[in-house]
């Protein structure tokens, strides 16, 4: 069987690069682009598969240039609102077959962490989600973080649950943070970081923590190479690689 040909778009960019290297580093990928901020895309190297780790405002419009070259998306850019997700949607009409896959994160940990997270959703009265990144980051929240929001929120709906208890009635800064889907959702910027997020649950008498470091980015290689392996089977827009986990 022929290699898969991969294409990488915002190659020159911390995640980029490091997908780069996996690709070039695995015998059954062949790694036929690079691209980044300026480049003419071309035909993006006749690429099978294309990686797009840019910035939200770029991610949409790179999506459907591969799509147009007929080439499926492994997309790891952060930003995919629902309605940026539904436009994709409509879109994706006009290319039968091809597939797109949105993971807000590609670490095996982060993704256990949200399962985690939603499936203790129903049974805690409080819940704040708070995510720690590097401060070169340019988005806030984090996609995790908005994604793990999202999970909780429909979850505690679906149990019936209330909004979370919050007294508080004078916050002219911001202090308690943003809400995501009505959870309370904190961004920490802090040289050092890479990539962190705690889930606080509280009910009476006890608080669950369930936490998530990444340290390297080489934890989301694994996760990127399964998604360009895998999303051939997986035509349509997917959000989230716990859907190509059997998760
Ligand atoms: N899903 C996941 O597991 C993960 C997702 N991310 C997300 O991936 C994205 C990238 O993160 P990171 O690598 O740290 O960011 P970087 O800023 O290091 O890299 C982004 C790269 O994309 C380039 N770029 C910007 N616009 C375009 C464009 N239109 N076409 C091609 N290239 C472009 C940038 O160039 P220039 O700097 O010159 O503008 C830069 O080289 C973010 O949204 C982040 O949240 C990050 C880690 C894991
Ligand atoms: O920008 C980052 O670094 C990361 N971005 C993703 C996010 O916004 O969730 C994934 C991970 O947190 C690293």
């Amino acid at each position: 069987m022929s290699n898969t040909r991969v294409a990488v778009i915002g190659a020159a960019g911390r995640m980029g690069a490091t997908v780069c290297a996996a690709v070039e580093g695995a015998d059954d990928l062949e790694l036929v682009g690079r691209y980044d901020a300026g480049d003419d895309l071309g035909d993006l190297g006749g690429a099978d598969v294309v990686v797009e780790f840019t910035v939200p405002a770029s991610s949409p419009a790179n999506v459907r240039r591969a799509l147009a070259l007929g080439a499926d998306v492994v997309v790891g850019t952060t930003g995919w609102s629902s309605e940026r997700v539904a436009a994709l949607e409509a879109d994706l009409a006009g290319f039968p077959g091809r597939g797109v896959l949105i993971a807000p994160n590609f670490a095996i940990g982060a993704i256990l962490m949200m399962e985690f997270a939603r499936k203790a959703a129903a049974f805690y009265e409080s819940v704040e989600v708070i995510e720690l990144h590097h401060p070169n980051k340019v988005d806030a929240p984090s996609g995790t973080a908005a994604r793990t929001s999202a999970l909780i929120a429909a979850a505690r709906t679906e149990a019936g649950l209330p909004a979370v208890p919050d007294a508080t009635t004078d916050d002219p800064d911001g202090a308690r943070g943003a809400r995501v889907d009505g959870i309370p959702t904190h961004a920490v910027r802090l040289r050092g970081l890479v990539a962190h997020q705690e889930v606080l649950f509280g009910g009476e008498g006890e608080m669950l923590t369930i936490r998530h470091d990444s340290f390297d980015r080489v934890c989301f290689m694994p996760g990127v190479l399964t998604a360009v392996r895998r999303i051939g089977d997986h035509p349509g827009v997917t959000v989230g690689l716990e859907h190509y986990l059997g998760l």
